[in-house]
């Protein structure tokens, strides 16, 4: 039963209970008028209403709590489906109203076409992502929206369209780590092993080394394979950054509630974290440190930090853009890599093809070094494996974007969802990217299975956005298939077998802005015996 009357007004007093009063009537009659305002202009532009998925409590939070609990169950994306086929199964577009405000949530690509593109100019992501980052990352090319996130893109995208962002050799000298963590015992196995960490910490050091010159080294800490010699611990590092992003989702999940979240284990966390990002940047730019071993050598090598800061000098812009991109670099890709493991190991025959097909295009071992990060892309089997994988699991299980006018989207509206919808002016739209990415209707009857063979010949349109599209697209798409393949080819070199050690269960998708897999990857491998 519903108390709230009985809630606190005996002890807030009589004065205050009635102010309170005449809020909520006040509220309630501005709601009613906004809503015949909203309907008139909404028939105007020949727009019909979303259906609508109904709350279970008078409050209309049980849907907020649902999916408070689903992600906490790890099926966070795969509820987003079930509720959303509560509506119906043809419906792709539904208004979730939640207390006093609603949301929109929509696995139309048409709507999603319309945010990106066509529309673009009316909708920009919301102040409830901005608010969730803002503690770790401050303002950034992730967080700010307008001239500030333009001036940021300025800054930032010039660096990701250059070849030297493809660095191999830069990859290499981490997988070469993530070998020696994976070491095998006389009969040729690794122990059994949770991929899904290692893989984390791989692209944490390729990340940092990218970005600073000089990695935090977190594999070889983490596996005590030798000591920092940078004064910097990988470990605890590695630690602060995966608790830190936890919150941010937390903070997310909270909606426009975010500040009910207490702040003081975030604080801990984003000061460790900004104390060895300032760190790195002084002594790349005091240039009294500099331990790139191929700088040594003479042969200049890329890092995202020099070039920033060619353009501003402004240390706490150097911090926020390069811990954005840090974010942005590490989680995704460490999870992609996880996944493919996940899949490869449950799916032999896949592993078997893909192996064959790449030790016919690469070779058997590393004696025959991958120069060309073109010759990745073009396997492409290799290249269906990460696109199913991405599209499986997706990575980044949900965008968002809000109206930063009264605006349209095109489909949605009325029983059968085929009008346009109006969208008033603050309303968040989010992108639930796994909805869209099982849509049987778009991929086939069999969406839910593992089949790599379905990218076979596949034009690509808005159905498929886990890099985002449009003016806000993804900058790491490249480097992030670039290092992904990479690592996966030299694994393929170097281990025949891949055995899953975790039996049979359903997936589970853990989400921590992106999915990771919630039991882990727990596998073992078999090394080629010469
Ligand atoms: C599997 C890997 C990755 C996935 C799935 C992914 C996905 C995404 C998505 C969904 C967005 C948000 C787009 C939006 O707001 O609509 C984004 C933005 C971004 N990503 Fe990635 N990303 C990946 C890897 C990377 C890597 C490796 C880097 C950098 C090294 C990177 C850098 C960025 C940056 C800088 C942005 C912000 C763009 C902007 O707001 O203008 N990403 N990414």
């Amino acid at each position: 039963m519903l108390c709230l009357p009985s809630f606190g007004f005996r002890s807030i007093g009589t004065g205050v209970a009635l102010t309170l009063l005449i809020l909520i009537i006040y509220k309630i009659i501005t709601s009613k008028l906004n809503a015949r305002k909203y309907r008139t202009e909404s028939a105007q532009r020949g727009c019909a209403p979303a259906p609508t998925l109904h709350s279970n409590n008078l409050l209309g939070t049980s849907r907020l709590k649902e999916s408070i609990k689903a992600t906490k169950e790890d099926r966070g994306p795969q509820y987003v489906v079930s509720a959303m086929n509560e509506v119906g199964h043809n419906i792709h577009t539904v208004r979730v109203p939640i207390l006093d405000y609603e949301l929109l949530v929509t696995r139309d690509p048409e709507n999603v076409k319309a945010m990106f593109s066509t529309q673009s100019g009316e909708y920009d992501i919301s102040a409830t992502r901005s608010s969730a980052f803002m503690p770790l990352l401050g303002e950034g090319i992730f967080t700010s929206t307008g001239q500030q996130w333009k001036h940021s893109r300025a800054l930032v995208r010039p660096q990701f369209s250059r070849e030297e962002i493809s660095n191999l050799d830069l990859v290499e000298r981490h997988v070469r780590t993530l070998m020696r963590v994976l070491s095998v015992n006389e009969k040729g196995w690794t122990e059994t092993v949770d991929l899904q960490p290692l893989m984390f910490y791989f692209t944490l050091d390729t990340a940092t080394e990218f970005l600073y010159g000089q990695s935090v080294n977190s594999q070889a800490a983490i596996a005590g394979l030798e000591s920092s010699k940078n004064g910097i611990d990988g470990a605890a590092f590695s630690h602060h950054f995966g608790a830190a992003k936890h919150l941010v989702d937390k903070r997310g999940a909270l909606g426009k509630f975010f500040w009910l979240m207490p702040m003081g284990e975030m604080k801990m966390h984003c000061k460790a974290i900004h104390e060895v990002i300032d760190k790195m940047i002084s002594d790349r730019l005091d240039n009294k440190k500099n331990p790139l071993s191929m700088e040594e050598k003479g042969t200049r090598k890329f890092v995202l930090l020099d070039e920033l800061a060619k353009e501003t000098q402004d240390l706490k812009e150097l911090r926020n853009e390069t811990l954005h991109t840090l974010m942005a670099g590490r989680d995704p890709t460490g999870a992609l890599l996880g996944w493919v493991w996940y899949f490869l190991a449950r799916h032999p025959a896949i592993f078997s093809k893909l192996r064959k097909i790449v030790l016919n295009q690469f070779g058997t071992s590393a004696s025959n070094p991958i120069t060309d990060f073109g010759d990745l892309r073009r396997c492409d089997y290799l290249q269906w494996v990460i696109h199913e994988v991405i599209r499986i699991v997706a990575i980044i299980p949900m965008n968002e974007r809000v109206a930063l006018k009264d605006t349209t989207l095109p489909r949605g509206g009325g029983e059968d969802g085929s009008k346009p919808i109006f969208v008033r002016k603050g309303i968040q739209v989010l992108i639930p990217l796994y909805a869209i990415q099982h849509r049987p209707d778009i991929w086939g009857q069999d969406a839910e299975d593992f089949r790599p063979e379905r990218w076979q010949g596949r034009r690509i349109g808005w159905e498929w956005i886990p890099f985002g599209g449009g003016a806000r697209k993804c900058l790491g798409q490249q480097f992030a298939f670039t290092e992904a393949s990479y690592c996966i080819v030299r694994m393929l070199q170097r281990f025949d077998v891949v055995e899953n050690m975790e039996g049979p269960g359903e997936i589970k998708l853990h989400t921590a802005i992106e999915n990771r897999s919630g039991t882990g990857v727990k596998v073992r491998f078999h090394e080629v015996r010469k």
